[in-house]
């Protein structure tokens, strides 16, 4: 399973400062040209990579605690032969002393390690050299080496002794260039901003908040280091996300320099154009780009052309890939994964509903569980006729005639099945369940009807699909395996949409991480619906396959293999970096490939460093590739660091800032952060309101449009409060989750007063507005938090699952919340508030407003908190309030509380 194969390392002091490692053949790296040693976590192991100068290797196969330690025990080798080299060739400390000294004088400068060993790198000898390695650690020196080092020595050698420079320093220099951050990007940055410009470790991580001006921080700090002289323009690089980040964030650095942005020497760059860039420099062309690659749809269509040939060419994988449409369309979570049986019913009857992607519905037949969802499709997959639930009239031994409804009747054959939901020892978790289940027994066997049995226990067991067939089989009843057009026709579009998605998440990283169908395999065993789960690693091993194969024939590469490519030709040398300073914008969304890319540029260019701007809260990009540890374990993945914070928001208003603050930090593996807002709360700013459902689903289109009209003329009216210019309109954001929830069809209307512009969660990312609206805030499958995306299948490749429930959705939904300065209105579907919403009421308390689109104001139920109080009428009229979300919340008022439910039940 370890597919760099077998390795060794040898740490022998007699190999002279080198290290062997054996793999295939002997390389012997010596300790001055490694540059760095990190650990990192694949799929089912650790792995230690060594960096030196022109070559990386990995080490994998380890254990946690054996990569940590192997990880230690080279840092300390390489650290012996350093302190040798300090020790033993002493010609030259004196010159390193005059170059330190002369660095030092004066505070002139921020120093980080680099920065000292670039002074004293020009120093010739090997204590030098040993003096400015990377990865010298002084805590590791000699007592008896460190006293024989000259005074100066000990800004090397004691980090106490940098670091209360470097606090003199920050200090010093925010008075002195006080003027100049006071103006800087067209506003005066706060004291955290400041900071974060002046600071300039070997890597830097700012870990900032929604609306907290990362983008005016990274211009400070291009301006600041420009100001200062530290490097030339064309030292430095900055990685944006994508293209629009990166011409915004040029455009404001062409202005703050007072340049001609054409005239801009410093590279702004996303890393899609910095990849090309740099195989282009190199081999003198563009890399040939698969022609899938520059459109975003380009690529589902890849998929699904690589689908098909494989469906006509391949009846293994065409069994499999309908097996896993029609039978294993979702994931079947056990019930004990779920915080409330109420989570449970809910999650059971959205995956049941009618019209949703139900085979088991195209029947005819609407289920009860989703196993039995299971059978029927397996049956309609197999043109097996069936009943569900026919009535059958058995007599009982007293000649009673009881009426029993068997699960399935096979009409060819008259055999009645009962699907039981029995555990493997013959138990149930449901009350009195076995006595039933013996008495339906009993009751076959008496009437001789011809009858069997499956159970959960067998779901669980993956036997359950076996079991069915062979008792079918054993019958004779005929099977006929429906073909794939008419599969295709019947699944539900989003079905083959998800899979399109999850499957071109997956081929990234089998790609990026040389997985193996063993370690998907093994992996799959671990995830709750297992059978689901080792199909699909079958299916998406060989469209990975097939994918690899049509890349080859065709000779062209993906963006991620462009990535690697440019990786090599750094890791190599072929490309010369010139980036001393590299700034990398949104770096909570890095991916495993980008995140090789910074590294290769970093450790190829001496001395340079790098600074991480990113809001681990705002990660939302985990179906694209991006891995969120990355930057939660910055250091592990770096090296050593300063990591500031960027804790006041300029945006939200302080009720909107905290709420949404609290609500994301209930996921306890996000960093925690403490928000301030400049803008003081508003009361009540957050709104929520609950449209009823009488035909069918709500109408969030109409509800927003109705809002739309009611907030323009609310503005209106106050005008005089807001309106700075005659011409001047407020900000309205619409935003959805899904793009199918669009009321406007892509033209939003105009209005006197608000200026309208809607898009999804995702897409407003990055965008404020005064106020926003999102559309239904309501649980479900495509609901928020939206259940679709949230399938255990992407655990298959990610290195470092997330246990904590939707955690991609809760910070997605976080995104939306804080798009706003004013206000945030939640539309909701009255019958199934979002839990988000709950959450939000427990957060904030009165301070979330219930009320009708017409904005009267709506009484919240004080017991669940999503619902209303609302007039109900019991049979002798008298009237009494009870909570609109019956059965769920009971609660009610004006009724003695021991009667209350059953009045509930007959109002
Ligand atoms: N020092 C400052 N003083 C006043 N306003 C500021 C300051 N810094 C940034 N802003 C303003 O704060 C708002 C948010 O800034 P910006 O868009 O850069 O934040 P962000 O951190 O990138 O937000 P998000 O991550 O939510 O997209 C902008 O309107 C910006 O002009």
């Amino acid at each position: 399973m370890f597919p760099s194969g077998k390795w060794k390392l040898t740490l022998d002091p007699k190999l002279s400062g080198r290290i062997r490692l054996s793999q295939g053949g002997d390389v012997d790296l010596s300790c001055l040209d490694i540059v760095s040693i990190s650990t990192s976590k694949a799929l089912l192991w650790h792995t230690v990579e060594i960096r030196a100068r022109g070559r990386t290797d990995n080490l994998s196969g380890l254990s946690g605690d054996a990569s940590e330690q192997l990880a230690a025990d080279l840092h300390a080798f390489i650290n012996t032969h350093l302190f040798d080299l300090i020790g033993t060739e002493t010609d030259h400390l004196l010159d390193v002393d005059a170059r330190l000294r002369e660095i030092t004088e004066g505070n002139r400068q921020y120093l980080a390690q680099a920065d000292l060993g670039r002074a004293i790198a020009s120093v010739p000898g090997s204590a030098a050299a040993a003096l400015s390695h990377p990865l010298l650690d002084p805590q590791l020196m000699p007592a008896g080496l460190k006293a024989s080092l000259p005074v100066s020595f000990a800004m090397l050698t004691d980090p106490c002794v940098r670091h209360a420079y470097n606090e003199a320093f920050v200090a010093a220099e925010l008075r002195k260039f006080q003027p100049f951050f006071d103006d800087l990007d067209g506003r005066s940055l706060s004291d955290q901003q400041r900071e974060a410009c002046i600071r300039l470790e070997d890597n830097n991580l700012l870990v900032a908040s929604a609306g907290s001006g990362k983008s005016a921080t990274m211009v400070g700090k291009v301006a600041y280091v420009l100001e200062k002289q530290l490097y030339r323009p064309d030292e430095i690089l900055l990685l944006a996300f994508n293209k629009s980040a990166a011409d915004e964030l040029r455009t404001r650095i062409a202005r703050q320099l007072q340049v001609e942005e054409s005239a801009l020497k410093c590279r702004v760059e996303t890393f899609h154009a910095l990849g090309r860039g740099i195989i282009e420099d190199v081999e003198g062309r563009p890399p040939q780009l698969a022609n899938w690659v520059d459109h975003p749809a380009g690529e589902a269509r890849a998929i699904e052309e690589i689908i098909r040939s494989l469906v006509e060419t391949d009846p293994e994988f065409a069994r499999l890939w309908c097996d896993l449409l029609v039978v294993h369309a979702k994931a079947d979570i056990p019930a004990e994964v779920f915080d409330t049986e109420a989570d449970y019913r809910r999650y059971v009857s959205d995956r049941l509903r009618k019209g949703e992607a139900t085979i088991g519905s195209l029947a005819g037949v609407i289920v009860k569980s989703l196993q039995e969802k299971k059978i029927v499709n397996w049956l309609w997959l197999h043109s097996v006729a069936f009943d569900y639930e026919r009535q059958i009239a058995v007599e009982d031994d007293d000649g009673t005639v009881r009426h029993l409804h068997p699960d399935f009747y096979y009409t060819l054959t008259d055999t009645v099945h009962e699907h039981f939901a029995l555990n493997a020892d013959g138990t149930s978790p449901i009350a009195d369940y076995v006595q039933h289940a013996e008495s339906k027994r009993q009751a076959y066997h008496r009437k001789e009807i011809d009858f069997f049995e499956t159970t959960s226990a067998q779901a669980s067991s993956e036997t359950l699909l076996s079991t069915l067939e062979a008792e079918l089989a054993r019958r004779a009843v005929p099977f006929e395996r429906k073909s794939y057009a008419e599969i295709t026709k019947a699944v539900e579009p989003v079905v083959i949409k998800h899979y399109h998605k999850l499957i071109s998440t997956c081929i990234k990283h089998i790609r990026a991480s040389h997985l193996t169908l063993d370690m998907l395999l093994e992996r799959a065993g671990t995830l709750h619906d297992k059978e689901r789960a080792k199909l699909y690693a079958r299916v998406v091993w060989m469209i990975t396959r097939g994918y690899s194969q049509r890349l080859e024939e065709t000779n062209r590469i993906d963006f991620d293999s462009m990535i690697a490519d440019a990786v090599r030709l750094v890791e190599t040398g072929r490309y010369q970096s010139p980036y001393s300073l590299i700034l990398v914008d949104e770096f909570q969304d890095i991916s495993e490939p980008r995140a090789n890319l910074i590294k290769a540029l970093k450790q190829q260019k001496a001395f340079s460093k790098v600074f991480a701007v990113g809001d681990d809260w705002q990660s939302i990009y985990r179906f694209a590739g991006s891995d969120i540890t990355i930057f939660t374990q910055f250091e592990a993945n770096f090296g050593a660091s300063w990591q500031g914070r960027l804790e006041q928001t300029y945006r939200c208003n302080q009720l909107i800032a905290e709420t949404a603050a609290r609500f994301v930090q209930r996921n306890p593996e996000q960093i925690a952060k403490s928000v301030r807002s400049t803008r003081p709360a508003i009361p009540r700013s957050i709104r929520v309101i609950p449209i009823d459902d009488e035909r069918g689903r709500p109408d969030f289109a109409q509800a927003c449009h109705c809002l739309l009209e009611r907030l323009d003329h609310a503005l209106g009216s106050i005008a005089a409060q807001w309106r700075n210019e005659p011409d001047a309109k407020l900000k309205i954001l619409v935003l959805w989750r899904y793009n199918l929830l669009d009321p406007f069809g892509g033209i939003p209307p105009s209005f006197a007063n608000i200026e309208v512009s809607g898009l999804s969660f995702h897409r407003a990312k990055g965008l404020e507005a005064d106020y926003t609206v999102l559309l239904d805030v309501s649980e479900g499958d495509y609901g928020v938090p939206s259940r679709i995306e949230d399938d255990e299948l992407l655990n298959l490749v990610i290195p470092r699952p997330e246990t904590f429930a939707y955690a991609e959705e809760r910070r997605l939904f976080y995104v939306a919340l804080t798009r706003a300065s004013r206000g945030v209105y939640l539309i909701t579907n009255s019958r199934q508030p979002s839990r988000y919403i709950r959450e939000l009421c427990e957060i904030a308390g009165e301070e979330v407003r219930y009320e009708t689109i017409e904005g009267s104001a709506l009484r919240q139920c004080p017991a669940c908190l999503v619902g209303q109080m609302v007039g109900k009428r019991n049979r002798d009229g008298t009237v009494f309030h009870g909570c609109n979300q019956f059965p769920d919340c009971r609660h009610s008022e004006g009724v003695p509380a021991q009667s209350s439910a059953h009045l509930h039940r007959r109002a």
